[in-house]
């Protein structure tokens, strides 16, 4: 069979052209072989798609027009928000469709939809609540310093910052804040979107509520997010940040658990950050995610993981200001009494409030310098039930990574709590109560990542052989069989939010749900 007539990149080329005529989208719509370049790929280094064209747009009208011309014709054509592109699987992809950078609203206007803007106001008379309004394409970057000149900051956060609201919250958007304030979609009051349909519409758990839980981890399946109210605090000054080392895993998630047990918002004696990360056989102890072990120790570290083949590094932080300078080591302390870590491997730094969320930029920086931040990146991120980590541990950890031992980057393990997800969002976490996300963030030569694929690959077999059930975060499924089990539950209602939202399924084909 040929292919249809007119073709969709066709099609696009007409409204590229109509629209220059009628001058609505201006000169924002590109087709030239830079912009085709930069939106073919991501941070992944894997796949490579061509859109036909990519959209600047200087508005939200520009990306609504866009959306409703290609509801209108008979073979319509894909669109992709693309935020700062740091997929890793093509998800913020368009094949001969058009890619909208969401970035370059970033500029425009100081409007609520694509500038900062923050903001109080009272949920109740005795409670007062803060927040932002932030463009879809904001960094959180940004973010962080325009409400850091208003003595606030967002509650919830990733680890690292270069990456979109938009982004983000297509996803879920976690650290080790999850455990205690939930992951970034739990922190949203509102949001401005614009449907598959192109129609832009305010949502909030109150008003259109079935689209504003279905864009919250909906992978951009329903909309696109031009505007996010997020939840804000009082920005504390300091950060006291400690890591621990141990040789013994259940030992290790005994006292992650234990920590993560209190975690009541208002309470004072919570932590405000827990992770946790493995220590294989890597070189330097210090790794890009910002471990600052002392140079001096680095010899008895490496003779730990040597002896042990793995070990498991437990990070904590408590935040504190100039009210509770005098308090935080004595409730720190308190903290960590009775944690079974390894005599004499307890490090500790008092750090800048700034440059712990930014604690994984330097580490960036020393990887572009390197040449070693834009190659492939098979990663491989996991939630795994609590019940089930201890086997995980043995057949994964030490059965499959320690034998490849291929793993040179870092690995990430620490648990949070489910409460502090809504289930009503399109985010997809296990069942109990407690489940430990698990990240392998590989990199590697362009002609070794396959290797590392091969390793996943057996990961995600042995899970399913012995009964494992693990989700995937920032899911990748090459069939709809794999999404309808990723789903689970939630698929009828992720179909359902689909065919009210997007029924011509024009949104974010990269992520490979509903098209093949
Ligand atoms: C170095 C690095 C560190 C990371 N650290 C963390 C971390 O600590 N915690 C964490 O949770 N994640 C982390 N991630 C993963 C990251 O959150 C996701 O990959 C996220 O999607 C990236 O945001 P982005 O702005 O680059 O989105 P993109 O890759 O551009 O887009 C991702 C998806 O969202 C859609 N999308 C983008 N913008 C919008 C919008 N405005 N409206 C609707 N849909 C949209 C796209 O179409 C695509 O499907 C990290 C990634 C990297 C590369």
């Amino acid at each position: 069979m040929g292919e249809k007539f007119p073709t969709p990149t066709l099609l696009i080329v007409i409204f590229f052209i109509l629209s220059r005529l009628i001058s609505t989208i201006g000169y924002s719509l590109r087709d030239d072989p830079e912009s085709i370049r930069l939106a073919s790929s991501d941070y992944g280094h894997i796949l490579r798609e061509n859109p036909a064209a990519v959209l600047y747009p200087n508005s939200i009208d520009e990306i609504s027009s866009l959306i409703k011309f290609s509801n209108l014709i008979s073979t319509p054509f894909s669109i992709a928000a693309r935020g700062h592109g740091h997929s890793t699987m093509g998800q913020a992809m368009a094949p001969d469709g058009v890619v909208v950078d969401m970035m370059s609203l970033k500029n425009h206007h100081p409007s609520h939809a694509s500038g900062i803007i923050v903001n109080t106001f009272n949920l109740s008379v005795n409670n007062n609540n803060y927040y932002a309004d932030v463009g879809g394409g904001q960094l959180w970057i940004d973010v962080l310093h325009a409400t850091l000149e208003h003595g606030l900051a967002p509650v919830a956060w990733t680890d690292y910052l270069y990456l979109t609201v938009g982004g983000t919250l297509s996803n879920a958007g976690i650290s080790g804040s999850a455990f205690r304030f939930g992951p970034q979609i739990s922190n949203v009051y509102e949001m401005d979107v614009v449907t598959g349909q192109g129609d832009f519409v305010t949502c909030s758990p109150q008003n259109n509520s079935d689209l504003f839980f279905g864009v919250l981890g909906g992978l951009g399946q329903f909309g696109i997010i031009t505007r996010a109210r997020i939840a804000l605090e009082p920005a504390p000054k300091r950060v006291k940040w400690v890591r621990m080392l141990y040789n013994d895993f259940s030992a290790y998630a005994r006292d992650q658990e234990r920590l993560i047990s209190v975690n009541g918002r208002k309470q004072s004696n919570a932590l405000d950050y827990l992770e946790g990360s493995l220590l294989i056989n890597q070189g330097s102890p210090n790794n890009w995610r910002s471990s600052f072990f002392p140079q001096s120790t680095y010899s008895r570290i490496i003779s730990l993981v040597t002896k042990h083949g793995i070990i498991y590094s437990l990070e904590v932080a408590k935040y504190y200001d100039q009210h509770t300078e005098t308090t935080v080591d004595k409730e720190l302390e308190l903290l960590l009494k009775g944690l079974s870590f390894l005599p004499g491997f307890v490090f500790e730094k008092d750090v800048a409030f700034v440059e712990f969320l930014n604690r994984v930029k330097s580490g960036e920086e020393k990887l572009q310098s390197q040449g070693q931040w834009d190659v492939p990146h098979p990663w491989l991120n996991l939630f795994v039930p609590k019940s089930r980590i201890s086997d995980f541990d043995a057949g994964v950890l030490k059965g499959i990574v320690l034998k490849r031992n291929i793993t040179t980057a870092p690995v990430l393990l620490y648990p949070m709590n489910r409460t502090k997800w809504d289930d009503r969002m399109s985010a997809v976490v296990p069942e109990e109560e407690v489940f430990y996300t698990v990240g392998f963030l590989h990199s590697s030569g362009f002609n070794e990542w396959e290797a590392l694929e091969e390793q996943n690959k057996e990961i995600l077999k042995f899970c399913a052989s012995v009964g494992i059930e693990v989700k995937q975060y920032l899911p990748y499924y090459k069939t709809q069989q794999g999404w309808m089990n990723h789903f689970g539950s939630k698929w009828k209602t992720f179909q359902k939010r689909k065919a009210l939202f997007d029924p011509k399924k024009i949104l974010s084909p990269g992520q490979r749900i509903f098209n093949k």
